[in-house]
């Protein structure tokens, strides 16, 4: 019944969006323009602020940038707006739930199945286990390295991945991953490498994803674009 795509088709460079380091429209679009030239798998709109006008205003133009690039953008916590963007840009858009966030099962109702909708799983098998089962697209784990962006986030242990790769699902490595700890974390397993700060905390960011992608070896290539040569199509 389920259209989620294949775990071999979600494969790469994550870079994740922070307000801070990226503080109005047009730093933010000028990086995540640089990282999307570079090939990226995943961009993620995560923005704290209780700004609902300019998370619409941002979520929408990093919709048209990304959908020019065909890849998905993926709106962290906020599912009405990948809600509202889905209605206009399609299936482009997913969301990333937490622990703390709205339900995975609600998402995955809300945004059908042919959305990307990912968990955060931190280091449970358990969680990985029942974000599974509600439809997950892929899984979050970590944070497996110390992280500028979020240092309170719970340490995990790299051996999680290797213990839920039976789920079949995109693993997601998160927290402190740059060009030193790549290789650990995808050699543990992951799939896709979740970055903040060695991304958009660069000075040169389509050097810096050159960087990531190089120490990621084979494979870091994205290849979940959408449109002719989508995965969505394919599936
Ligand atoms: C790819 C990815 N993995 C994990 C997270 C963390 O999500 P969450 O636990 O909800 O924490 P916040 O990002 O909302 O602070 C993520 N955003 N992306
Ligand atoms: C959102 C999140 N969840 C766990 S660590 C983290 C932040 C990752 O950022 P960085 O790549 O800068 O460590
Ligand atoms: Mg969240």
């Amino acid at each position: 019944m389920s259209t989620r795509p294949p775990s071999s088709t979600l494969n790469g460079l994550y870079a994740i969006t922070d307000s801070q380091l990226l503080p109005d429209d047009r730093t933010l679009l000028t990086a995540c323009e640089s990282a999307l030239s570079e090939g990226i798998a995943l961009l993620q709109y995560r923005d704290k602020s209780a700004d609902t006008a300019r998370r619409w205003r941002q979520g929408d133009a990093l919709a048209a940038l990304c959908e020019r690039h065909a890849v998905p953008l993926i709106v962290n916590d906020d599912l009405e707006l990948a809600l509202r963007l889905q209605q206009r840009w399609g299936d482009i858009v997913g969301l990333h739930v937490g622990q703390d966030d709205v339900s995975l099962a609600t998402a995955r109702q809300r945004l059908g199945d042919r959305a990307i909708v990912g968990a955060t799983c931190h280091d449970s098998p358990v969680l990985a286990r029942q974000a599974a089962e509600s439809g997950a697209s892929y899984l979050a784990f970590g944070r497996f390295f110390a992280s500028r962006t979020k240092p309170e986030a719970a340490p995990a242990s790299l051996s999680i991945l290797e213990e839920v790769a039976h789920l079949g699902l995109p693993r997601v490595a998160i927290g402190g991953i740059d060009a030193r700890t790549a290789p650990e974390a995808r050699q543990a397993g992951a799939e896709l490498l979740a970055v903040v700060h060695a991304v958009f905390g660069r000075p040169d960011i389509a050097r810096a994803v050159r960087e990531l992608k190089l120490q990621m070896g084979d494979g870091a290539s994205p290849n979940t674009r959408i449109g002719r040569h989508s995965v969505i199509d394919q599936r």
